[in-house]
């Protein structure tokens, strides 16, 4: 997805939250004079493979088989932490720095592409650590509109932005371990953040043309939430 496509809804989350959109553009800005370009094809080829999306609530635990049978397993955030434990190797990881940064780093270090994402709350995360990160195997984004070497291929938090990235390379099937929409020890502002997380996997399953499971009672509402959005 390019940012055309993606503002509106992108609108629609500043409004909900009331986060600034010059902000963002200022993490952008920040971010950018401290990436590199990062050709996508350094992801490797994910066109046609079956590409895990692994969320970090509780039960990617019991998920775990699902990514170790998929082709490219890409993890949000401290999914990472949970496969790596378990043994299963990340193809890539994406993260808006927030709670393992030390990991994401490392994984660059591996030679593992880490999708690092700068927003207007994380300017701070954004200085220290993308220094940190080895250059060749970071991709730097943005939720505002991309400039330079820092890119935006859709989706807001760090799960949904990973499906968006997958599908943007020509992912083939998507399944996604580790995500509960009703994991009750979320607090109020991540069950929000879920919220839209849910939205837009809505989004992107219709435009796929693709039905993923963890939306299978959702989508009337879904649909309801999205209308008013999409048809602005
Ligand atoms: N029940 C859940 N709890 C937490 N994350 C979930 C859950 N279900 C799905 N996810 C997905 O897993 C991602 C990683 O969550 P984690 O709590 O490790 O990181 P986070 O940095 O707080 O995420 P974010 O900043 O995107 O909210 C979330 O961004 C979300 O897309
Ligand atoms: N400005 C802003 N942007 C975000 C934020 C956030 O807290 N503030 N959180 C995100 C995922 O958790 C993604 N984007």
């Amino acid at each position: 997805m390019n940012f055309d496509a993606f503002e509106p809804v992108y609108r629609a989350i500043l409004d909900d939250f009331g986060f600034e959109r010059v902000a963002d553009e200022r993490a952008r800005d920040v971010a950018a004079e401290l990436a590199t370009p990062f050709p996508l094809g350094r992801l490797g080829d994910w066109r046609g493979e079956t590409v895990a999306i692994a969320g970090a609530a509780p039960r990617l635990a019991d998920d775990i088989h699902l990514a170790r049978d998929a082709d490219v397993v890409v993890a949000a955030s401290t999914a990472a932490d949970v496969l790596r434990d378990r043994g299963v190797d990340v193809d890539c990881m994406v993260t808006d720095l927030d709670k393992n940064p030390e990991t994401a780093a490392e994984l660059t270090r591996e030679g593992v592409p880490v999708a690092a994402h700068a927003h207007g709350d994380n300017v701070p995360a954004v200085r220290e650590w993308l220094p940190r990160f080895d250059d060749e195997w970071t991709l730097v984004t943005t939720q505002a509109a991309p400039v330079g070497p820092v890119s935006n291929t859709g989706g807001f938090t760090d799960g949904d932005r990973a499906a968006f990235l997958a599908d943007h390379v020509g992912a083939g099937r998507l399944v996604f371990p580790g995500w509960d929409f009703d994991d009750p020890a979320v607090g109020p502002m991540k069950a929000r953040k879920l919220d839209w997380a849910a939205r837009l996997l809505r989004w992107l399953e219709r435009g796929r043309g693709e039905r993923f499971d963890i939306l299978d009672g959702r989508r009337d509402d879904l649909d309801a939430a999205l209308a008013p959005i999409l048809d602005r």
